[in-house]
């Protein structure tokens, strides 16, 4: 996968360089390429930004820096077509499911936005996709890229160790995830359960359904409601 982010402030994709997806490079895995949105203007000034059409807080991204370098990453490889990501307060909520589906692309572009946002006509030119990491505002898009990247890195072939697999995630069956306990067995004066040091592998996953059905009852009900429930796992909730 060819992922290409565009920004004003590159240094702060600089993580992607550390621990797993910094690994997912190392290994040509992903390519991350990372693009300074100044590159593309033309004035001594190096002007991003406006004022907003009809008043109003803040200011807006102008559209013709945007274009310019969505138009040459785009032409950089001219037999595909990225798939143009727009982190965004407004966007759609992020999910695993929409991670799984950005790691079947092969190519990623990620517009960072800054100020207020970036001018409208641009995300209808050029974007495939808005995403919002949630329900709260940060200052800019460039976190939400390194938390939509991290998600979709891990996904990709050979990411992850053999000890561990995407398809044992939280949400990947639609719960969240079961306690974990290492050692030490006592830890003050907390014993670790008993059923995860009884090697009985079907116990195990039983205790760990149960606890992972609990702990979304209690936290996210709404991930109850579309998930996939057995007849055990109804007794469960039941009980
Ligand atoms: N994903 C995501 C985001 C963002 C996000 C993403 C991109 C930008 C570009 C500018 N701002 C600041 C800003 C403030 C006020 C109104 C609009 N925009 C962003 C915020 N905030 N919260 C999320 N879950």
């Amino acid at each position: 996968m060819r992922a290409d982010v565009v920004t004003i402030f590159p240094a702060y994709l600089e993580p992607l360089r550390l621990s797993l997806v910094g690994r997912a490079q190392e290994r040509g895995t992903l390519e991350v390429r990372t693009h300074d949105l100044r590159a593309w203007t033309s004035d001594v000034h190096r002007t991003v930004d406006d004022a907003p059409y009809g008043g109003g807080p803040g200011m807006v991204m102008r559209p013709e820096p945007w274009d310019a370098a969505l138009s040459e990453i785009a032409a950089s490889d001219p037999a595909r077509r990225p798939r143009v990501v727009v982190p965004t307060p407004a966007g759609r909520p992020f999910s695993q499911r929409h991670a799984e589906e950005l790691a079947q692309e092969p190519w990623l572009v990620f517009c960072c936005g800054r100020y207020e946002g970036i001018d409208a006509r641009v995300i209808e030119t050029w974007a495939d996709d808005e995403i919002s990491i949630g329900d709260y505002v940060l200052a800019g898009g460039e976190v939400a890229t390194l938390v939509i990247l991290e998600a979709v890195a891990r996904l990709l072939p050979g990411v992850l160790g053999n000890s561990a697999s995407a398809a044992d995630d939280s949400f990947s069956d639609g719960l969240l995830e079961a306690p974990a306990y290492t050692r030490p067995q006592v830890w003050r004066g907390v014993e670790v359960p008993a059923v995860l040091r009884s090697g009985d592998h079907a116990a195990v996953a039983r205790w760990r359904r149960a606890q992972a059905l609990r702990r979304t009852v209690a936290r996210r009900p709404d991930l109850v409601a579309q998930a996939e429930l057995s007849d055990a796992d109804r007794a469960v909730l039941d009980a």
